[in-house]
């Protein structure tokens, strides 16, 4: 349910139609003179589009910063304590009175079905909501006494939706780290298991990506994405369903170098895919914002008649 880099680029809540009008506002102002032909309704549109700007940087962020936040080098533990939240917008309950705890270097995997709350986890784990009942804390620190830009520079964060920009494959997987050195890149990418296809591009990893460059497959723009989260090294990792192009092997593969790789990192990762998490320590499933079933592949799959062990022999021999 989580859009893009939503959360890097909207802290203010900006919606779409908001930019257009900002646009078309900016638009009107450097309208030339010889278009003189600025007519009534264009100025009376300029107006109201005057009018929504001004009541646009009048909006005050939801989430901001508490006057006691502070800077916390954080090392990955979560904590989840009787949070329940509401979405504000449509009142749906997405978590119900949830705990969770997931400790430092600890790979979970949750899943769950379709609006189960996985998703809502990450979200407000990045803090893109206040929790109004509960707590969740990082490192035994609340979130809110977090400062919101040390939180969210912590924690990586992979979407559903992919977020490429118009620019060569090297700086899309540099995103947030403009340092970051050309081996770190390539490694990233090939823990990511889209290295070779980077080298077969003409330019290499020097590529265009977008109109003026290559055009990507989903697949490719997952795993990019994936790149781009790796390369950050963060405290807490937060893989959002986002290997849903990928095929079943390559899944299985990115997953296994994966958890090598993030050997003293928390991991999250959230799919509907399980026959990948075989070797995760902690397999979560949820329903209606509940954990219904906790534990590794081998205890759920004991669970006769349980969520996991039916998705998971459904799953055999689909993908
Ligand atoms: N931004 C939002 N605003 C309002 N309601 C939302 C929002 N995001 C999710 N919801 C609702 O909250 C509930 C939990 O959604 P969530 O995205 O956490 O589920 P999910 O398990 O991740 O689903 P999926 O597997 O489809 O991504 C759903 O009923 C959903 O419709």
């Amino acid at each position: 349910m989580i859009g893009g880099l939503y959360y890097i680029n909207n802290e203010h809540n900006i919606s779409l139609g908001t930019i257009v009008e900002f646009i078309v506002y900016v638009n009107m102002l450097t309208f030339p003179v010889s278009a003189i032909g600025l007519t009534a309704s264009m100025v009376q549109r300029a107006a109201a589009s005057q009018k929504r700007l001004n009541e646009f940087l009048d909006i005050e962020p939801e989430v901001r910063d508490n006057n006691s936040a502070t800077d916390v080098q954080l090392n990955g533990n979560v904590k989840f304590e009787h949070v329940t939240f509401t979405y504000p917008d449509t009142g749906i309950e997405a978590l119900k009175d949830f705990n969770l705890q997931i400790n430092k270097g600890e790979k979970v995997a949750i899943t769950g079905r379709t609006g189960s709350g996985k998703s809502t986890i990450a979200q407000l784990l990045l803090r893109m909501y206040n929790v109004e009942k509960g707590q969740i804390s990082m490192d035994d620190v609340a979130i809110d006494n977090i400062k919101l830009s040390t939180l969210r520079s912590q924690i990586s964060y992979v979407p559903q939706d992919v977020f490429l920009f118009s620019d060569t494959v090297e700086n899309n997987i540099r995103f947030g780290i403009p340092n970051a050195k050309k081996d770190a890149v390539i490694e990233a990418a090939q823990i990511a298991g889209v290295d070779k296809e980077i080298e077969g591009f003409a330019n290499g990893y020097e590529t265009l990506i977008g109109e003026r460059g290559v055009t990507l497959s989903g697949g490719q723009k997952q795993r990019i994405s994936i790149a781009r989260a790796l390369i950050k090294d963060p405290a807490l990792i937060i893989f959002d369903d986002c290997l849903s192009a990928v095929d079943a092997k390559t899944e299985k593969e990115i997953m296994g170098r994966l958890n090598k790789y993030l050997t003293d990192k928390t991991a999250i990762i959230i799919t509907h895919r399980v026959f990948s998490l075989l070797n995760f320590d902690r397999i979560i499933v949820l329903d209606d914002g509940k954990i219904v079933e906790q534990g590794t592949h081998a205890e759920l799959m004991k669970i006769e008649g349980g969520f996991y062990s039916k998705l998971y022999s459904q799953q055999q021999g689909t993908d």
